[in-house]
């Protein structure tokens, strides 16, 4: 831009026209950009036709946002950055036709909170009971995407969601990690000292068991079915002028109008939650992709070993594994196993291919970019 190294002025009028100006520029920019993913869209629908065109390009998506921190200079932080131009890369999109995109809910869960993170905030949000129902809704066509967790850093691995792939022929379009921070609230018309109970899901009672030991150790827990319900419920006892709180985050707070009485509660300040993008869409290189396989051994001794053994010979980094039942046969197994790389890799393609030969069964269940916020 003609201005952008234009010196700042140092006067509050003057610094506001400028504001002012940056801003109209800005606008005007992205109303360009808009239009150019429009025809992004136009030149789609021309080269893949109907019901056959995928507007949204999860591999593309990351690439923009990759770039755009990779040449940030601040004052702004990079993932500040990145995500700004999430929700701009969201709004273009959009404009075609909102994505419906199924979560595990209801509103409010970290679920959703990782949706929004993902697809940015021009989405039509679709709250599902249970993980399954969130498959479903995306099987059947109803909703675009699905958002389901798959392992949390303090509580281990959601085994409904890695059952769910079993027999399921979705595939994984990307992960989204969070940070979930854990917020004491209650109604704005209720005292924090009145509070005779606190609500919330099992595993974020548990997530923050140290610090309700240490400042709420005479208040009553009672573990409900989600931490949004726990927040819906703590507002509905407010306007009755009963005294519970509940235990949520950030989303479920500001959904169900509650006030934060103590912040980020978590006894662990790293508990982290994954979270998977299901779709119908196989995902092409973004450059920095991770794969996800399921794989049935063969009951023999030494089945692991031979599996794990292609990925030392080839140099493919296995990031997870694990083990699932497999219900076929009694004391048969699937393994989930994660790894660095894409499948259309050659060194990838490679162990895939001599997997195929050592297991009864290798299901691709993706490819995807690395979560990139
Ligand atoms: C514009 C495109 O389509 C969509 C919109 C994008 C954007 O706004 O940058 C990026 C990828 C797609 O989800 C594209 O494929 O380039």
């Amino acid at each position: 831009m003609s201005n952008s190294k234009q010196a700042v002025p140092d006067t509050l009028p003057l610094l506001r026209d400028r504001i002012d100006s940056i801003d109209s520029q800005i606008q005007m920019l992205i109303n360009e950009r808009a239009a150019c993913a429009q025809k992004v869209a136009d030149v789609k629908l021309a080269e893949q036709g109907g019901d056959a065109v995928v507007f949204y390009r999860p591999e593309r998506e990351a690439q923009v946002l990759r770039r755009v921190m990779e040449r940030n200079e601040g004052p702004l932080g990079n993932e500040e950055m990145a995500k700004i131009f999430r929700q701009v890369m969201s709004s273009c999109l959009a404009l075609e036709r909102p994505m419906r995109i199924a979560f595990l809910g209801p509103e409010g869960t970290f679920t959703q909170q990782a949706a929004l993170k993902h697809f940015g905030k021009s989405i039509i949000s679709a709250p599902m009971a249970a993980i399954d129902e969130v498959f479903r809704e995306v099987e059947s066509g109803a909703a675009n995407y699905g958002v389901v967790p798959v392992e949390n850093s303090t509580e281990g691995v959601v085994n409904h969601t890695l059952d769910s792939f079993r027999d399921s022929r979705l595939k994984i379009c990307g992960e989204v990690e969070e940070r979930i921070h854990h917020h004491l609230l209650v109604s704005p018309n209720i005292n924090a000292d009145d509070v005779t109970h606190i609500y919330s899901h099992q595993q974020s009672l548990a997530q923050c068991r140290a610090w309700l030991d240490r400042y709420w150790p005479h208040v009553e827990r009672v573990a409900v079915s989600s931490n949004a319900e726990a927040a819906r419920l703590a507002a509905d006892a407010g306007r009755s002028g009963r005294a519970i709180a509940a235990i949520a985050g950030e989303v479920a707070c500001e959904l169900y109008g509650l006030v934060k009485v103590s912040s980020n509660i978590e006894d662990r300040p790293d508990n982290t939650t994954r979270f998977l993008i299901v779709g119908n869409q196989d995902v092409p290189p973004s450059g920095k992709d991770k794969t996800s396989l399921l794989i049935s051994a063969k009951n023999e001794p030494g089945a692991l070993y031979r599996l794990l053994e292609a990925f030392e010979r080839h140099g493919v980094d296995m990031t997870r594994l694990e083990t699932r039942p497999s219900l076929m046969s009694r004391w048969g197994y699937i393994f989930y196993i994660d790894f660095v790389g894409h499948y259309l890799d050659e060194s990838c393609r490679a162990v895939i291919e001599e997997l195929r030969e050592r297991a009864s069964e290798v299901k691709v269940l993706g490819s995807y970019p690395v979560a990139v916020l």
